[in-house]
Formats: structure tokens, sequence, C-alpha cells
């Protein structure tokens, strides 16, 4: 990943839209669109950033809104004049209006949007109608410049492109398209442009999430700025939904682990490297569910910390065989824990067996961190559980750990067992017909153990 790429994604608060849990993407007029800002210097790549996550982002439905079709018009008096006018200038832009539009789109209303010309200077007719979304895209050099604008967006993109190359681009684009020459595009930039970049947009670029450098070039960051909109949509509503799912927060790190394992190409050991860093990760996050008690303690400075600790009676269960590759980042994080193993077969729509259980005798006064790393139909799951409970093991005292989980395991899990808590740390879109969850990352015990075919 690019060592420039800012990568402080905030988790979004509100009521978003994401997909039915059948997969389909009716709009539910109840949810909020995801909002994305991207800011940036004039031809930094914007609009074609924009257009690229656009194009990525083709399951669902995204609408683009540019802040120059809120450019103000000018009149007779300041045409005569117009290369003394500031169109890089905050007050170049009729932020009124556009707020209104935003917060018309934003509660599910089809707006109007004019259109500007940057031939004449001019709101031109027929204004653009704009429907309503799931994911709004507002574009312009100052959408971040105003903290009503900014207070809009879910995630905030900054495009930064080398100002040499901005330059080269616009003359190239400006004379070509917005009907100027070469003389009016550098002195306009003299005098307005680069200035106004440097007092109003570049001072912006600190309210970004994500920083991306060399604009459309940048294919990483646009990909990683896909699959993270795809995770905010598809897994806000589980988490609603489900009070007991917990989805680790994603980070670039963790997508970087996500792509890595996920990928068919990647090797047995790389496989193992990376699947054993975001295990570690779970757990850690799982251990964080567990009940605790306040305790001081002195520090060596003779100064009094206020901290916690852990219920120590713990267990970790795992479900052969995939699970058993959990173990040892539990064992890592909980010196000497117990150990239980439950092997359940059955493929496919067809019934769970339980073969083989090896559990403390004393499991039904432990908590226990039930481990597995996909959680695909449920199927297996709902009878490792089923297991634990039948052996006095609190509903309450269960935490399902696992990397990743598709929607219908969790309907299947949560619904059934509303008091036990699921940990993951990504949830996919769905299952293929043989229940294998998309987009997945394969038979994880294959590709863990080197049993599969890959090296
Ligand atoms: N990565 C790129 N390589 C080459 N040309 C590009 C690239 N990105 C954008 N352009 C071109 O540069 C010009 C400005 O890009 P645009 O996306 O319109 O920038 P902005 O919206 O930030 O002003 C356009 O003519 C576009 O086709
Ligand atoms: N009539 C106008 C209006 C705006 N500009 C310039 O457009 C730039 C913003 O658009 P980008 O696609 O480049 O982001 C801005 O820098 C203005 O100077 C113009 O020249 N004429
Ligand atoms: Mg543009």
């Amino acid at each position: 990943m690019d060592s420039e790429m800012v990568a402080a994604l905030k988790n979004s608060h509100e009521n978003h839209f994401s997909p039915g849990s059948d997969g389909s993407s009716e709009r539910n007029p109840l949810k909020l669109p995801f909002i994305i800002g991207v800011a940036g210097g004039t031809a930094s790549g914007k609009t074609t950033v924009c257009n690229m996550i656009i194009a990525q982002l083709h399951d669902q439905r995204v609408v683009l809104v540019n802040q120059d079709a809120f450019y103000r018009s000018l009149n007779d008096e300041q045409l005569q004049k117009v290369s003394e006018y500031n169109f890089d200038h905050p007050e170049a832009f009729d932020t009124e209006l556009l707020l209104s539009c935003m917060a018309k789109l934003r509660h599910g209303k089809a707006v109007s949007i004019p259109n500007y010309d940057f031939k004449t200077h001019k709101s031109i007719e027929p204004a653009r109608m704009v429907n309503p979304s799931d994911v709004i895209i507002l574009e312009g050099i100052l959408v971040l410049h105003d903290s009503r604008v900014r207070d809009l967006m879910n995630m905030k993109i900054f495009v930064d492109t080398d100002s040499d190359v901005r330059l080269a681009r616009r003359i190239q684009r400006d004379t070509v398209e917005r009907g100027r020459n070469v003389e009016n595009v550098l002195d306009q930039y003299a005098k307005f442009v680069k200035p106004s970049f440097e007092e109003f947009i570049l001072p912006t670029k600190k309210y970004a999430d994500i920083i991306i450098p060399r604009g459309a070039d940048n294919d990483v960051a646009i990909d990683l700025i896909v699959q993270h909109i795809r995770t905010k949509l598809g897994q806000h509503d589980l988490c609603k939904i489900y009070p007991n799912i917990f989805v680790i927060q994603s980070t670039f790190q963790i997508r970087g682990m996500h792509t890595l394992v996920r990928d068919a190409k990647t090797t047995k050991h790389d496989f193992v490297f990376y699947a054993d860093r975001l295990i570690r990760l779970v757990v850690e996050h799982g251990l964080g569910h567990l009940p605790f008690t306040e305790k001081q303690i002195t520090t060596p400075t003779g100064s009094i910390y206020c901290g916690v600790v852990f219920c120590k009676r713990l267990c970790g269960v795992s479900v052969i065989r995939s699970g058993e590759s959990m173990e040892n980042a539990l064992r890592a994080c909980c010196k000497g824990i117990k150990i239980g193993k439950i092997l359940i077969h059955g493929e496919g729509k067809h019934g769970r067996q339980l073969i083989y259980e090896k559990l403390p005798s004393d499991i039904a006064s432990r908590h226990v961190l039930l481990l597995d790393p996909v959680l695909a139909s449920g199927n297996s799951a709902v009878k490792a559980i089923s297991v634990l409970l039948s052996k006095g093991v609190p509903e309450s005292n269960i935490i399902f750990l696992n990397l990743i989980a598709s929607p219908q395991g969790i309907h299947a899990v949560c619904k059934k067992f509303p008091r036990l808590k699921i940990v993951t740390s990504e949830i996919d879109t769905t299952l293929n017909k043989e229940l294998h969850v998309l987009p997945g990352m394969g038979e994880f015990g294959d590709r863990y153990f080197g049993t599969g075919d890959t090296e």
C-alpha cells in the first residue's frame, strides 16, 4: 500500500443503505445514503477518480454531484471583467443551494441541480434531475471547505496530484473542453487558481480520511476505497439488526491482510502468516468481550492506575479442523487456557451430526471462545453451539470467533442464539449454491494445513 495513503477511516454512525438479506439492492426509504466527499486541486483527477469508483461499485445505485454545478452565474458586469473573477474562492459557489439539494437527496427526494456551463460562466437549461441513491459522491475543489457540507459526509477523500501535472492537464482540458486559450489559462492560474489552492483548498486536506496520491493512477487506493464502501454498505444492516455481532474496525492494514489471504495465488506460507495475524486480532478483540472487574494497582512510579482484570475461567473450543488453526493465537493470549474440540459432519444443506467432542468436564462454569475461521451457512456453528448448550454452558457465556462470516450464517446463528456474541473481521457478500462464502477465501483448512492443491 502507498505509504502516503492516510487511512483513518472513521466509524459511520448513521443508518445507511445496505443490500437486502437476499443481496438485492432495493432502496429502503428509511435508510440514509452513504455520502462521500472528494476534494483536491483543479485537474487533480477528482472527476476521473469518482467515475472509477462509480464504475467499480456497479452493483450499487451511485450518483455523482459536482460542486461545479453550484457556481454562481456571472452577471453582465462580471462577465465584462471575467479575467478579474476568482472562480477558486469559496464565495464563487452557492453553498446554501448545494446544502439544500444535498439535504433533499439525503432524505430520499429527487432534486433538480443546476447545469453549469464553463464557456458562458452561467447555469444553463435544462437543469439536471438527480434521483436519490444509495451512495452520493460530492466532488469539487472546495467540498471540504464548509463545515456544514463536511458534516454530511461519511467518508472524505482528498486527491493529491503534483501541481505541475495538474497545470499541464488543466491547459489541455480547458483549451479543448472549456473554450479557453493557453494564455487565459496561465493568467488565471497565476492570479487566482494557485493562490486560492494554497489559501482555501490545500488546508482542507487535513479533514480527509483518505488522501489519494497520483489520483486516478492509484488503482490500489481506488480499489481499497471501493471495498471499504462495499463493506460499510453490506455490514451496517446486520450490525443494526443483531446487536450481538461485532465486526472489528476495518483498517487498511486489515484489508491488506484479507487481500492476501483471499488471493487464490497466495502461497501456503504467506496464507498461514497473514491468517495467523488476522486470527490474533480477532482473538484479542473477542477477549475484550469477556466480563471484567475493576482493579487498582500501583505502578513503579508509586502512582495509582485504575485498571481491569478479566474473567479467568475460560475455555477455547475449536471446530475441527479449521478451528484448530485458531488455537495457537488463543494460547498465546491466554496462558494455559483449556482447549476442547468438536467434530461435526455433514455438508451443504444436509443436517449436521456430532461425530466427536472432547470438552473439559467443568465447561458449564467457563466462558467459551468457540473457534471457526469461516461462518458460512451457519449449520455447523448451530450444531456446535447446541452441543455446548447441552453441556450446560450458558448461551451468554459463548463468544464465537471467526475471520469471515456470511450474512446467511449471521442470520442463522444470531436469530437462534441472541445472547451469544459473534466476533468477526469481515462480513462477506453471500453464499454460492454449494454454500461456500463469496468472495470468501476458499477451503480454509486445506489452505492453512497444506492439504489442498496450493503450494
Ligand atoms: N491519471 C490520469 N492520467 C492522465 N490524464 C488524466 C488522469 N486523470 C485525469 N486526467 C485528465 O486530466 C484532466 C483533469 O482531470 P479531471 O478528472 O477532470 O480533474 P478534476 O475533476 O480534479 O478537475 C482531464 O482531462 C482528465 O481526462
Ligand atoms: N466559469 C468557470 C468556473 C470555474 N473555473 C475553474 O474550474 C476549476 C474547478 O473545476 P475542476 O474540474 O478543475 O475542479 C476551478 O479551478 C476554476 O478556476 C473556470 O475556469 N471557469
Ligand atoms: Mg472535475
